[in-house]
């Protein structure tokens, strides 16, 4: 058996037997825990070939694991590689094509990979869509305000190689083990490109500038990522609220607030979908309503999710979506920023919560947007912003 068909046959498996709701890596690390035969270059190789194997979403529905593996491959690498050379000599020919060609080779439609089209939100380009979700999203840290010089340096006495995106954006090769080398959440944080610019309205608005001590509340915090955010585009002392509905979650987002010197918060575990006596009536200057979703924006990250995502389980995100920011927004002080976002890229866990919500409450919408990551090997995301 060749050494490409026993990484063929291993990923096989850990495909057969991921359920939905688990995620790829873990399923990956409990086969390996099991299987310690395999070295690091074999985990890698197997790994990757799961990855593929998900990446092409719907097509080859009806052929058999081992065979689609290997077109997965071919739709997914852009140059000659061993697996296509001892599988499918032919298709290694062609590797080099792009995507649309190779799709007409092998008789399918990119619609095929991503079936849901007609669900994507405005300005959303399906065809480059699809085709970002057959690569691996590339990996972003952002440089907290005053660490810059500080991290580029330690990146290059370390000959990382590095591309500085924008003034807080830098790229690192995938796999970099960034943890020895920087003090993450103090000097940098891990984060994706299009999550870093969410709160790019908020720099113009006079809110930022404003010398009264803002209230802010974080109603869907997890561990926190988007506050800190805020914390770094505002650069100056503000009160947060960091609620979420998991008790754990927030105990990793007090860690973080440690390491990242953020002090003037409370956190609370809250439903944000009732109304709420913990917070009685109230008022925020800025409200981060960062909702559960489909995570759409981020299946190149994670494609097994696109793979069992079926459009039923849209309507239990989006009654989630608009009871959370219908109880929120009651909180919004006059005059106050409410930052509706999502990483999803359907228009019904966007503008439709948009237009639902803006009809309800009565509110001026400042801004809507997708922050596209498709062509920039990084996410996409939602953001709306209103205000009473
Ligand atoms: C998209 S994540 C938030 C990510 C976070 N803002 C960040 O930047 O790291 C959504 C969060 O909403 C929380 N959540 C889900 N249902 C909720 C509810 N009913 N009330 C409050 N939080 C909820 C989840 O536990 C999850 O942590």
């Amino acid at each position: 058996m060749s050494f490409y068909f026993a990484h063929i046959k291993a990923a096989a498996e850990v495909i057969k037997h991921l359920k939905h709701g688990m995620p790829l890596a873990l399923q990956l690390q409990h086969f390996f825990a099991k299987n310690k035969k395999y070295g690091s270059k074999d985990r890698k190789s197997i790994a990757t070939i799961c990855y593929q194997y998900f990446r092409v979403g719907k097509a080859f529905k009806s052929t058999p694991i081992e065979e689609k593996i290997v077109l997965a491959n071919y739709l997914c690498s852009s140059s000659p590689n061993q697996l296509l050379a001892s599988q499918a000599p032919a298709l290694n020919e062609t590797v080099q094509l792009d995507v649309a060609a190779k799709c007409q080779q092998l008789g399918i439609a990119l619609t095929d990979i991503f079936a849901f089209n007609e669900m994507l939100g405005a300005g959303i380009d399906s065809f480059l869509f699809a085709a970002s979700l057959l690569q691996q999203p590339a990996f972003f840290i952002r440089v907290r305000p005053q660490w810059h010089e500080n991290v580029t340096n330690k990146l290059k006495a370390n000959a990382i190689a590095f591309n500085q995106v924008n003034d807080d954006a830098i790229e690192l090769p995938q796999g970099t083990k960034i943890e020895p080398l920087l003090s993450l959440n103090k000097e940098a944080v891990v984060q994706d490109l299009s999550s870093q610019q969410v709160f790019n309205y908020l720099k113009q608005h006079p809110l930022a500038s404003s010398t009264h001590l803002l209230q802010i509340w974080d109603c869907c915090a997890a561990s926190g990522g988007k506050s800190i955010l805020m914390a770094d585009v505002l650069q100056r002392p503000f009160h947060l609220l960091a609620t979420d509905v998991r008790a754990s979650i927030l105990n990793n987002l007090k860690q973080r607030f440690k390491e990242a010197g953020l002090k003037n918060y409370e956190t609370k575990v809250i439903d944000a979908t009732v109304n709420t006596s913990m917070l009685a009536d109230r008022k925020f200057d800025i409200i981060i309503c960062d909702t559960p979703c489909s995570g759409s924006g981020t299946w190149s990250r994670t494609p097994e999710q696109m793979h069992f995502f079926e459009n039923s389980t849209l309507q239990k995100f989006t009654a989630l979506q608009l009871k959370i920011a219908s109880q929120a927004i009651q909180h919004l002080q006059k005059g106050g920023l409410f930052f509706y976002i999502t990483c999803s890229v359907f228009a019904q866990e966007n503008e439709n919560i948009v237009t639902e919500l803006k009809q309800k409450f009565h509110l001026q919408l400042l801004q809507m947007e997708y922050i596209k990551g498709y062509q920039k090997q990084a996410d996409s995301m939602f953001v709306a912003v209103f205000t009473v």
